[in-house]
């Protein structure tokens, strides 16, 4: 299998703060990885780095065979498919919703004079059909409900179909019907062999869609486990990452956790 993404030795510092430790962590094409912690663990700047939206202090950073420091990022980050609460404030709130998907293709967040051609519009259309968003492609991105501005996000995500696809907590915000209908769809997408290597950052092992195969536990920006999920979701693993005795469970390819009594 290819790597699309490797770290290695991998430390963030800003400022007197040192975000991330010592990261040493590959993705090959076929994975599909969640990433867990507490707030604060580097959760959030371990996905920024694998978009190519950051450098790393030491260590290297090698996205879809390119490292980090020797390449482009510009035309590095059109293959890499992200989902952020940082980049959806970027978007101008009038946008309408199928430009918001349509414009990854020259990734940018807001339609000005790129020229998009009738296999854009016809892509961005799909892709807000397999996200039940095809009634919603003509209005404004910021009339929406949260659980609706995430499922256009992650269409917009794929337009440029990426190679790599980032999503940092999908389900946030989500009332449980809304948690649920995503995690469907991302279940599909992960699914699918012909997606693309995914990583997503979640709060909660309820969250993580069935199909998901790999996870990194990440405490104050080191890592705690990482590897398969079956592996590395356990009982001692999550309690050292949490800090607190953690009892987890798995039923039919879906978590739960709760603090042990
Ligand atoms: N530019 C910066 N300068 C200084 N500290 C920063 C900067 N960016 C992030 N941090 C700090 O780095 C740590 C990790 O932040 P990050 O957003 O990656 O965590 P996270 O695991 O995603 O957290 P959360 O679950 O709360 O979203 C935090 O303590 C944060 O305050």
């Amino acid at each position: 299998m290819t790597p699309v993404l490797e770290m290695s030795g991998v430390t963030l510092r800003r400022d007197d703060n040192t975000i991330l430790r010592g990261v040493d962590w590959t993705v090959d094409s076929a994975d599909r990885w969640v990433i867990l912690g507490p707030n604060g663990a580097g959760k959030t700047t371990l996905i920024t780095l694998a978009s190519a939206r950051m450098h790393p202090t030491e260590g290297t950073v090698t996205v879809l065979g390119s490292r980090l420091g020797e390449v482009d990022v510009a035309d590095l980050r059109i293959r890499v498919g992200l989902s952020s609460a940082a980049l959806a404030d970027h978007i101008p709130p009038g946008e309408r919703v199928s430009d918001v998907v349509m414009t990854a293709a020259h990734g940018v967040t807001g339609r000005w004079h790129e020229e998009y051609e009738g296999v854009d519009e016809d892509r961005a259309g799909l892709l807000l059909e397999a996200f039940g968003m095809t009634a919603y492609r003509d209005r404004q991105f910021w009339t929406l409900s949260e659980g609706e501005r995430k499922r256009v996000q992650i269409a917009r995500a794929l337009m440029a179909d990426p190679e790599l696809l980032l999503l940092d907590e999908p389900a946030a915000g989500l009332d449980l019907g809304g948690r649920e209908e995503l995690l469907g769809a991302l279940t599909e997408l992960a699914g699918d062999r012909r997606s693309p290597a995914m990583v997503m950052v979640t709060h909660h092992v309820e969250e993580i869609p069935v199909d998901f195969t790999h996870a990194l536990l990440l405490r104050d920006g080191q890592v705690v486990a990482s590897g398969p999920l079956g592996d590395t979701l356990t009982e001692d693993n999550l309690s050292q990452t949490y800090g607190m005795p953690v009892r987890v469970q798995e039923s039919a390819g879906r978590w739960t956790a709760r603090r042990a009594s």
